[in-house]
């Protein structure tokens, strides 16, 4: 079973929203701060929190981010680049995994500082390797223990905290739960005080650097994610064939890419039931996101191997 998504509709935390047109003060911070950690942390879900906006999908199942998407938090006095990243983790034997894991590692490389999302009372040898990596990296590290609403009683935070402690030197340690938004909003300030002055990379409007295109994708993924049991939505990938507005409605054509026949038969479902629930909830996020209505059409074909082919996920649009 999985938890109803946090919803963002016009949540007001009490900050104040940069707008455009604003003189930049002299003391102005901007920089890049990497969300990493081992899958199904809760990254996606954090980033979408603090930005109060759905830009990255988020499902109970792991791995499912898995591109670099940037997610721009614009306030008076600082603009925070949020780099929300793919889950890394240890078995990369197929092409698509590599490439994840290449994308998250090269984020943090990148980055100002890394915001380390550690689950509550879990750890694991996969979350050793991510916090070996960031050590490698000499950048400051915040410790990020998520879910903590899973936690009853919370004094059973106390001795995972100390043990957290003696693993790395973090700059500050933040248990928060993500989905019910708590704990959540001193967490902009602490990374602000660690990116360099410099002018905002972006205009304050600005929330992602990914298209309505890929968004319109990762949402009929997501959808498919939440739908598909087990093994299924790592063997498929969505492409676009169409974006376009017409007649103030947004015409939009997705094609889901499977890796064999027999997937094909199992995500369009019984009576093409499952492909029809897909492009129902699809269509509705997809108009509350670009505030028009949608017009999608769904197609699933086969690319065999696709996730395991460097030149087939150069042509699906993953960066190599
Ligand atoms: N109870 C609880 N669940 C959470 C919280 N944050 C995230 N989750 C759930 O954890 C699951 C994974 O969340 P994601 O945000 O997709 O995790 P991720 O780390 O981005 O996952 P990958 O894409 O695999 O790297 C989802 O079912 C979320 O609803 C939280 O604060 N509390």
């Amino acid at each position: 079973m999985h938890e109803d998504p946090p919803e963002f509709d016009d949540v007001d935390d009490g900050a104040e929203q940069a707008e455009a047109g604003d003189p930049v003060p002299s003391n102005y911070r901007c920089g890049f701060a990497a969300i990493v950690g081992r899958p199904n942390v809760g990254k996606s879900t954090l980033l979408n929190a603090l930005l109060h906006r759905k830009v990255s999908i988020v499902s109970p199942k792991p791995q499912t981010t898995r591109h670099r998407i940037l997610g721009i938090l614009t306030r008076p006095e600082e603009q925070i680049i949020f780099v929300d990243t793919p889950g890394i983790h240890s078995s990369a034997r197929r092409a698509m995994n590599r490439h994840m894991n290449r994308a998250a590692l090269s984020s943090l490389a990148d980055a100002d500082i890394n915001l380390f999302v550690v689950e509550s009372l879990s750890w694991s040898e996969e979350d050793q390797r991510v916090l070996d990596a960031l050590k490698q990296q000499k950048r400051p590290i915040i410790l990020v223990l998520s879910k903590v609403d899973k936690v009853q009683p919370r004094e059973r935070m106390l001795p995972f905290i100390q043990e957290m402690n003696r693993r790395a030197e973090f700059v500050e340690v933040v248990p928060l739960s993500a989905l019910k938004k708590s704990n959540l909003e001193q967490l902009p300030s602490i990374i602000a005080k660690h990116l360099p002055l410099s002018p905002p990379h972006f205009p304050p409007d600005q929330v992602t650097d990914r298209s309505p295109e890929f968004q319109a994708a990762e949402i009929v993924r997501e959808k498919l994610t939440l739908r598909l049991r087990q093994e299924l939505p790592y063997g498929l990938t969505v492409a676009l064939e169409q974006f376009k507005e017409e007649d103030g409605r947004l015409l939009v054509n997705a094609v889901i890419w499977v890796e064999r026949t027999g997937q094909k038969a199992i995500v369009i479902g019984q009576g093409g039931e499952q492909l029809k629930e897909v492009g129902r909830s699809a269509r509705i996020e997809m108009s509350n996101l670009f505030g028009r209505p949608v017009h999608l059409e769904l197609w699933v074909k086969v690319k065999e191997n696709w996730s395991d082919s460097e030149m087939a996920l150069k042509q699906l649009g993953y960066e190599m």
